[in-house]
């Protein structure tokens, strides 16, 4: 079987005696959208540092093309990167900008020009061409950066938090020319954020990094619903985590005993052994309300605390009378069908189905 386009094998960062990254072990496989995320400081920006040659790894191999890359320094590589800042010339054009790699390289004057305008085009801002990046928007000056980058023909780019800095409309229309023009150009992205919004998205897989480590590697689809362990279902946050002990365990569901109540989840290959503690998680979205007590094994009965919406999709806010927090995440007119105003006690439930062990508590 043929390597995956980038390999991290066991790779590790230290900065005198602080560990910035340990043992990291994942692959990158070509064409994809991967998206880095976690907590500040969990060493994001240090893996792709790393993979785009800025940082050497104190141990382990990186690989590119199954090439150890550990000491190939930036401009060997294919690996350009898109910072937040952007760093473009403050003093050049927005041509000069994207043509200034191809000059580096040694490509001829008319080829550069070619090129440089072929990305401006592609990225919708050809009119710019002749501008000082200095009179652009944030959005316009994030293209260029993009199509810097891209003139270059790499294979993978590299972005460290690209939109960050722009307003969240701008957000959501630069996401959707990341994501139109990965799949068009079919060029590996590495995608660096603090957003889960952005990254679930984006991207084909997430990793979910936390004090230096990988949490958990997945499609966002596998992070929502089943996170690995509790660090990952807090930092998703629209999780309801309940935790208790193993009151019994029959065929493939157990009986879990929480201060709120007695929950029935599905084992799913999850060890878990009576009295032990263990944890589950119900995503929001699959949490239903209703004024009267429901007939199903998994119900809590809350008082609502707050609503807060998001377009046409709202979250409440309950607490039970253990303290126990819950969320409920539901469409705006399914929730106009009740009249429900801070205070009120309604009841919970979700099938059974729904619910997801953790691993690790
Ligand atoms: N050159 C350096 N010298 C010493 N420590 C560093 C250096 N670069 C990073 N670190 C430390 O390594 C850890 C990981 O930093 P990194 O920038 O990779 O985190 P991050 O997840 O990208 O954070 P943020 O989201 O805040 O940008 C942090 O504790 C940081 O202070």
């Amino acid at each position: 079987m043929t390597e995956p386009l980038v390999v991290f094998d066991k790779v590790q960062k230290s900065f005198d005696s602080f560990v910035a990254v340990k043992e990291l072990d994942f692959e990158i496989r070509e064409g994809e959208f991967l998206a880095i995320m976690g907590p500040s400081g969990c060493g994001k920006t240090t893996t792709l540092r790393m993979l785009a040659g800025l940082d050497a790894p104190s141990k382990g191999e990186i690989r590119l093309n199954g090439q150890l890359m550990n000491d190939v320094p930036p401009h060997e590589r294919d690996t350009p990167l898109v910072w937040q800042s952007l760093a473009l010339f403050p003093f050049l054009s927005a041509q000069e900008n994207v043509e200034f790699g191809l000059k580096m390289r040694g490509v001829g004057k008319e080829e550069r020009k070619t090129r440089a305008l072929k990305w401006l085009e592609k990225m919708g801002i050809l009119e710019f061409a002749d501008r000082d990046i200095s009179t652009l928007s944030g959005g316009q000056k994030q293209r260029v950066a993009l199509a810097r980058s891209l003139v270059m023909e790499p294979q993978i780019l590299l972005l460290d938090e690209p939109l960050s800095a722009l307003d969240a409309h701008l957000v959501i229309r630069m996401q959707a020319v990341l994501t139109d023009l990965q799949r068009e150009l079919g060029i590996t992205f590495v995608y660096v954020t603090h957003s889960q919004s952005e990254a679930f998205a984006m991207a084909d897989r997430v990793i979910i990094m936390g004090k230096g480590e990988i949490a958990q590697i997945g499609t966002p689809k596998d992070i929502y619903r089943a996170p690995a362990n509790q660090f990952v279902a807090e930092f998703v946050g629209r999780n309801n985590i309940l935790t208790g002990t193993v009151a019994s365990v029959k065929d493939s569901t157990a009986r879990i005993a929480t201060a709120s109540g007695d929950f029935t989840v599905p084992t799913n290959d999850v060890a878990l052994v009576q009295d032990h503690p263990a944890s589950f998680v119900i995503s929001a979205d699959l949490v239903h309300i209703s004024m009267k007590e429901p007939t199903g094994e998994n119900k809590a009965f809350c008082k609502l605390i707050s609503e807060e919406f998001v377009g046409s999709m709202v979250t409440l806010f309950l607490e039970d009378a253990e303290g126990q927090e819950f969320k409920v995440q539901m469409q705006e007119r399914e929730l106009s069908k009740f009249d429900l105003h801070s205070g009120d006690e309604i009841w919970l439930s979700w099938d059974t189905a729904s619910a997801h062990v953790l691993n690790e508590t």
